[in-house]
């Protein structure tokens, strides 16, 4: 074999770390399963047409062909492929479908993160009302204090605010694209140069703080409200202010933001959105939100769902590891095994010794910190033990 490194942003996990990643994995199925979700499981590769929806982007597929030459891919994302087994398959409505599983993205070389990532989420389908958005916040906001995660931000947005606002302005077409790009690439002086026109209009204010209208969510509400009454517009923040308020309620401790300046976290949300944080790092322990017409780009039915997905990986570094490592090792003769296994099932935290002399055993029992139980009296025989 020549090359024996690993494809970039790609790892191998072993011991604890895969141990607590497999535990965690386990606790939240179970939480799933409890709150009746299904287990729903999807093939890694698909054909490269299931994640059109997404933006080429910021979701750049491993590609590879089929026999037939058909373009195929390695999962960029766990949502799509739902969609697609629900355009496919004539399950009825409404379902509640869980997963667990790696997607992959190809992240820029030296970016330093990985583009194998392991994700756990639910998908709600069939439900329009607010409390199918409500339960996916209830499930990844347990989920964080159920791993005892604390300081946890929940970052709300919606899909439709920007373009409803900018659909109210009256500007050409051309500009309108251009001061939402202006908008969301932080680029000031083009921006503040397109929303000159509204300087001593009534939009004036809300439009001069438009690109940092994100942090806490009763100060970027209250930006909101200076302006004029725009009928589109007052359901998205009416349900911005229900889930704040409900977050409040059931989660007193977690931390709420807003923020009406960025592009929706995935190209296929058309309502709300959210993404939970610690104030420990940038990444997210959660995203999720609600996407009414992705099952149109499959069948020609709109159907409503909602749906959240935890970064795995994000939850295993924040989680203190055990050292739970076995401490007891059973050194016993290959005739005394059925022996061997009941000792195995009495003693927490042992191990059996494979190895064939009673030396080694002693050996690795050192280098490994652990108790030796010796089943063979060997070592009362020649009086080491
Ligand atoms: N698939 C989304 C998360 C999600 C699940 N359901 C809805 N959104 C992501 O990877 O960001």
């Amino acid at each position: 074999m020549k090359n024996k490194n690993l494809p970039s942003g790609t790892r191998d996990e072993f011991g604890t770390e895969a141990e607590v990643k497999e535990t965690i994995q386990n606790k939240l199925f179970k939480t799933f399963r409890q709150r009746g979700f299904r287990k729903l499981t999807t093939p890694v590769l698909e054909y490269s047409d299931v994640f059109q929806p997404l933006s080429a982007e910021n979701y750049r597929p491993y590609q590879l062909l089929d026999e037939q030459g058909e373009p195929l891919v390695l999962r960029p994302d766990l949502t799509l492929p739902v969609a697609r087994v629900m355009s496919t398959t004539g399950i009825e409505l409404p379902v509640k479908w869980y997963y667990g599983g790696d997607v992959f993205r190809v992240k820029k070389q030296l970016s330093g993160s990985y583009n194998q990532l392991t994700q756990a989420g639910i998908e709600i389908v069939g439900y329009k009302g607010l409390k199918a958005d409500w339960e996916c916040l209830e499930v990844a906001l347990a989920g964080c204090q159920d791993m005892a995660i604390k300081n946890v931000t929940i970052e709300l947005s919606h899909a439709k605010f920007v373009d409803t606002l900018i659909e109210q302005l009256a500007l050409p077409e051309p500009t309108k694209e251009s001061l939402k790009q202006a908008l969301f690439d932080k680029d000031l002086s083009k921006y503040n140069q397109l929303s000159e026109p509204f300087e001593r209009t009534p939009y004036s204010r809300f439009i001069s703080e438009w690109p940092w209208l994100f942090g806490d969510f009763d100060k970027v509400m209250a930006v909101a409200a200076t302006l004029p009454e725009i009928k589109p517009l007052q359901p998205i923040i009416a349900n911005l202010k229900a889930t704040a308020a409900f977050i409040h309620q059931l989660f007193p401790k977690a931390n709420v933001t807003l923020d009406l300046s960025i592009p929706s976290p995935q190209s296929y949300y058309t309502g709300m959105a959210f993404r939970g944080f610690t104030d420990k790092s940038a990444g997210y322990l959660f995203s999720g939100g609600r996407y009414d017409d992705l099952l149109t780009n499959f069948q020609n039915v709109k159907t409503s769902a909602v749906g959240v997905a935890f970064d795995v990986d994000a939850l295993v570094e924040r989680t203190n590891f055990p050292d739970d490592t076995p401490t007891a090792l059973i050194f016993f003769n290959a005739d005394q095994w059925a022996q061997a296994e009941a000792t195995l099932a009495e003693v927490p935290n042992s191990t059996l010794c494979l190895t064939d002399n009673f030396e080694a055993a002693q050996q690795l029992a050192a280098s490994t910190n652990s108790r030796l139980i010796d089943l063979t009296k060997a070592g009362e025989k020649n009086g080491t033990n």
